[in-house]
């Protein structure tokens, strides 16, 4: 453990109060490699507090109306947008994103989040249905679940957060979060709006640690009867085990192995910076990225050379600087991680055209320690390399060339994911047909990561179990019920 004297300590919110904890984690500063931050290393004990909280305070909060709801999500919104400078800096400094991403991309969506979804939650209508031959009329009913049990990753940490919060206090429930241990201080300021925006103490708590200790806690807790989840399949694998003996309801949105394809028809003047940008946009780190580009042959040697110019040209700088379009990454076991897949390609004999190994990074004498690397554009790989096949989740990407479409259909289907896709083209047939054959929960043509949050988000395959936004959320927030009235 660091000393202890100049480092932020956070606290659990636990019933509208900060409430400290008996042990505590270290945080770093990406961009340094130096602790920089306690966070709770909370326990049952703590899951058990913010139950009895988050239980007392159901019946107020699920009987209020969906108008006084929304005011309340409304008025966070408008904390939260007060505070984005602020916000920024410190989701930057936890996680290594720019400051550029964090003011422009993380904070601004968290504030979007509450605003959506105080809006949506006012439209929502529901089913009836008559059978006159009988006398009956049927209608549904929704209601809120509970207490809802939030788990966030550390790669957009109040992005996320607030894209599960918001829903579930809209639709009624009262939450216990768990965001991740390695970024949990804008979640920890956000609390500190909660009481100003009039949300009563007990419907948000967040509970700070690790997963293995508190997130399993909360996840095997029995009055916790919902599980939204945002990380890793392997984690998800393990939440679904410890779930399955009380059938939680369970929303996972997981990995991705996310396929670029660039047919000869595409527009490349378009296309060379957005697939720039959705290769390495948060250090990559990001579910959606971009990391196997499928190129057709006519236009290959082209395209990589035009790529690998504009790759060298996405500066990496430390976090602070507004020129900088990438970061450092989270961890240092992180950047080992990925920098094992740039070894492992090398070794099978794929090219590494620019990035880690063929290009060198400058940085400041004070981040030499911070987990920095360069983004790194492979080829030569096979489709059956590990490059090629897992979740990377850094700055890294392969490009290889494809001739026909069937050909490049069945290859980009070929992986265990099934999250979003990019296809490129100047065809609407083409591209219509194309979106239509890929496995994968988003398709993105011509462009990548533009947001529609009324319609369906997240994965098929190994991506994931189920989808969010307006109704999504709201189905899965809800219990629904049919009711039978005889007259
Ligand atoms: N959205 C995504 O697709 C994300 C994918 N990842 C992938 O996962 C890899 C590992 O990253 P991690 O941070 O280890 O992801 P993770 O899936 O372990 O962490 C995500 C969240 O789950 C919690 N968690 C971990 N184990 C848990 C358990 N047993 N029970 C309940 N909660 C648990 C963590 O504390 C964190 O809040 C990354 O390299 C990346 O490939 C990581 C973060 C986000
Ligand atoms: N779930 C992730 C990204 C979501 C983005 C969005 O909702 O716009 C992720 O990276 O884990």
């Amino acid at each position: 453990m660091a000393g202890t004297k100049a480092l932020l300590t956070l606290e659990n919110f636990i019933n509208g109060e900060f409430v400290p904890c008996n042990s505590y984690l270290d945080s770093y500063d990406p961009s340094t490699g130096d602790v920089y931050c306690r966070v709770p290393n909370s326990g049952k004990e703590e899951i058990e507090a913010a139950v009895e909280a988050a239980r007392a305070a159901f019946p107020g909060w699920s009987a209020r109306s969906p108008q006084e709801r929304s005011q309340v999500l409304h008025r966070l919104a408008d904390l939260l947008e007060q505070s984005l400078e602020e916000l920024a800096q410190a989701e930057s400094r936890d996680q290594g994103k720019t400051i550029t991403l964090a003011r422009t991309m993380d904070i601004p969506r968290s504030v979007q989040n509450f605003r959506f979804f105080a809006s949506s939650i006012l439209h929502h209508t529901s089913e009836c249905t008559q059978m006159d031959h009988v006398g009956c009329l049927h209608y549904t009913v929704r209601a809120p679940v509970g207490i809802a049990g939030l788990i966030s990753p550390w790669n957009l940490p109040l992005y996320l957060l607030t894209w599960k919060v918001a829903p579930a206090i809209a639709a009624g429930n009262t939450v216990i979060a768990k965001p991740s241990e390695l970024t949990s201080v804008t979640a920890w300021m956000m609390c500190k709006l909660l009481e100003r925006a009039g949300v009563p103490p007990g419907v948000v708590n967040i509970v700070f640690g690790t997963g293995p200790r508190v997130g399993e806690a909360l996840v095997s807790h029995p009055e916790v009867p919902l599980i939204s989840f945002t990380g890793s399949q392997p984690t998800a694998e393990r939440i679904t085990q410890l779930s399955a003996p009380h059938c939680k309801k369970l929303s996972l949105e997981l990995g991705g192995k996310n396929p670029a394809i660039i047919f000869e028809d595409a527009n490349l003047e378009e296309c060379i910076p957005t697939t720039v940008k959705s290769s390495f946009a948060n250090q990559g780190e990001i579910c959606l990225c971009t990391s196997r580009i499928f190129v057709q042959k006519s236009i290959y040697s082209e395209f990589l050379e035009k790529f690998v110019e504009a790759t060298r040209m996405w500066k990496v700088g430390i976090p602070s600087d507004p020129s900088a379009s990438m970061g450092a990454l989270i961890s240092k076991a992180h950047l080992e991680k990925v920098r094992s897949y740039i070894t492992k390609a090398r070794t099978e004999g794929a090219r590494i055209l620019c990035g880690e190994g063929v290009d060198t990074l400058s940085l400041p004498p004070r981040n030499q320690a911070g987990y920095f690397m360069l983004p790194t554009v492979i080829t030569d790989i096979k489709d059956d390399s590990c490059c090629m096949k897992e979740e990377i989740f850094g700055p890294v990407t392969c490009v290889v060339p494809f001739d026909s479409e069937e050909e490049v259909i069945q290859r980009a289907n070929s992986v265990k994911y099934g999250l979003a896709a990019t296809v490129w083209s100047s065809n609407v047939g083409r591209i219509h047909r194309v979106a239509k054959k890929l496995q994968s929960g988003l398709v993105w043509t011509n462009c990548w990561l533009i947001r529609e949050l009324n319609l369906p988000f997240g994965g098929m395959k190994s991506s994931g179990v189920g989808r969010e936004g307006a109704k999504d959320s709201y189905e899965f927030f809800t219990e629904i019920k049919t009711i039978t009235i005889k007259h």
